[in-house]
C-alpha cells in the first residue's frame, strides 16, 4: 500500500508492507543519492531490527547510534550525545539519518536531523503501533523539557516513511494498548465508521486481520489533515483530540506513570465529558468513548485536581494570545476547535 504527503517540495512517500525492511534499499535509493548514513535507534529496537536493516542496505556506508528506550531519552539533554555521534561519523547534509524505533526515537533523531548542519535527510522506519499510525507522519519532531511535552521542536518532514507491519510481532503488549488509543483518536476526530469497526471487536487479538488497513486509514486520515495545514494553526489541531490534558498528565508523572496513548485516552475520555457537561457535545459520547477504551484495555480516570495541572495547560501549543484552544467533539468522527480558558476546566471539575 503507498500514500504520498502532497507538500509542494516537502512531498514524500509513505509505504505500508510486510517485510519491507528488508527490501529498504529499493526505496532508499529512490529518494537518496548519498553514501553515508546514520542509523538512530533504541536498545529494545536495534538489538531486534538493526542488523536486519543494515544487511538490507549494503550499497551504503552505514554508522549507528543506540540510544536508551522510553520517554526520559526524549530530552533536551541527549540532543549534544546525538549531536557529538554524527561528527564522529562524519555526517554531512548530504547524507542521511534513519530513525528506527518508536514515536520516542523518532521525534528525537527527527529532530537532531532537521537542527544538525541546519538539516540532514531523515527517513522514518516507525516500529510502535503509535509511531506507525501517527509520529512518523506529518513532520513534527521534537524533544521535552522539564516543563513540558515537546516544547523544543520543528516541522521537519521526512523523504520517506516505511512502515513494515510484521515488526509490532514483537511490540510489548502495553504498546499494542498505547497504540491503539491514537487509533481510537482517528475514529472519534474524522471517521465515525473506523470507530464502529473498534467498538465491533472485542479485543486487540480480534482486530488483527485487519490491521494493515487500519495503520493505511489513519495515516490516511494524518495525511489529509497535514495536507490541509502543515503548520499547526487550525484543521490540524484536531490531530491533538485528548493532548492538552494526555500533555499534562504526562508531565506531571515524569514521564513514568501513563505512556502516551494512556494519557491520549484519559485525555479524550476526559473532555468529553466535560464538553458533554457544558452542552457542547452529543449526549452519550463519552460513554462510546470510555467502552471503546476498556475494550482494548486502555484508561480513561487519571484522579488529579485541576489545581495541579494549570501551569502545565498554560504550556499547550494549541494556546494563541490570551485563550486555550481545546479539541471537542460534536459527536464520534465530528470534531471542532472551541477556543475558552481554564475556567472550561475548573467549573467543570476537573477530573
Ligand atoms: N510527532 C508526532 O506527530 C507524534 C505523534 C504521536 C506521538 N508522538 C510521540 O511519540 C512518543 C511515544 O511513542 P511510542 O509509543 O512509540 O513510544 P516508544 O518510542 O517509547 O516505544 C515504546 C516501547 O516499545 C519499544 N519498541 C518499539 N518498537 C518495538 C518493536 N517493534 N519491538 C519491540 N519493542 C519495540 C521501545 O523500545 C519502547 O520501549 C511520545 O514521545 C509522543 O509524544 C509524536
Ligand atoms: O501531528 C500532530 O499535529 C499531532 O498533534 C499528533 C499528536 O498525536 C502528537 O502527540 C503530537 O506530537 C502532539 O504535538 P504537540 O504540538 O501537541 O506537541
Ligand atoms: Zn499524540
Amino acid at each position: 500500500m503507498e500514500l504520498k504527503v502532497n507538500l509542494d517540495k516537502n512531498s514524500y512517500p509513505i509505504y505500508i508492507e510486510s517485510g519491507i525492511l528488508e527490501k529498504a534499499e529499493q526505496y532508499i535509493t529512490q529518494v537518496f543519492r548519498g553514501k553515508r548514513i546514520m542509523i538512530i535507534s533504541d536498545d529494545h529496537v536495534f538489538p531486534l531490527y538493526g542488523q536486519k536493516l543494515i544487511q538490507a542496505l549494503p550499497s551504503f556506508a552505514c554508522s549507528h547510534l543506540v540510544l536508551p528506550h522510553g520517554e526520559t531519552t526524549k530530552s533536551f539533554k541527549t540532543l549534544p550525545l546525538i549531536y557529538t555521534a554524527m561528527l564522529e561519523n562524519q555526517i554531512t547534509r548530504s547524507d542521511l539519518v534513519i530513525a528506527l524505533g518508536g514515536g520516542v526515537i523518532g521525534d528525537l533523531a527527527g529532530f537532531a536531523a532537521s537542527s544538525f548542519l541546519r538539516g540532514v535527510k531523515l527517513v522514518q522506519i516507525p516500529t510502535s503501533l503509535l509511531a506507525q499510525v501517527d509520529s512518523s507522519v506529518g513532520g513534527k519532531v521534537a524533544v521535552d523539557l522539564p516543563q513540558g511535552k515537546n516544547l523544543v521542536g520543528a516541522f521537519y518532514h521526512p523523504k520517506l516513511v516505511l512502515i513494515d507491519p510484521d515488526v509490532l510481532d514483537t511490540l510489548p503488549e502495553r504498546y499494542i494498548t498505547d497504540g491503539m488509543g491514537e487509533v481510537i483518536k482517528y475514529g472519534c476526530i474524522r471517521d465515525a465508521a473506523l470507530f464502529e469497526t473498534l467498538n465491533s471487536r472485542h479485543s486487540f487479538e480480534d482486530l488483527k486481520d485487519q490491521l494493515s488497513s487500519i495503520i493505511y486509514r489513519c495515516v490516511d486520515i494524518k495525511r489529509a489533515v497535514v495536507e490541509n495545514d502543515q503548520f499547526d494553526t487550525g484543521e490540524r489541531m484536531l490531530l491533538n483530540f485528548g493532548h492538552t490534558l494526555a500533555h499534562t498528565i504526562e508531565q506531571y508523572y515524569h514521564y513514568e506513570r501513563e505512556s502516551h496513548g494512556e494519557a491520549v485516552a484519559i485525555g479524550m475520555y476526559q473532555i468529553t465529558r466535560l464538553s458533554e457537561k457544558a452542552g457542547l457535545s452529543v449526549p452519550g459520547e463519552a460513554e462510546r468513548i470510555r467502552s471503546v477504551l476498556n475494550t482494548y484495555g486502555l484508561p480513561f480516570q487519571c484522579g488529579l485536581p485541576v489545581s495541579d495541572l494549570t501551569d502545565a495547560i498554560k504550556l499547550d501549543k494549541k494556546n494563541l494570545d490570551n485563550h486555550l484552544n481545546v479539541v471537542l467533539l460534536h459527536s464520534i468522527g465530528d470534531s471542532y476547535v472551541y477556543p475558552t480558558n481554564l475556567d472550561f476546566f475548573k467549573t467543570a471539575g476537573m477530573i
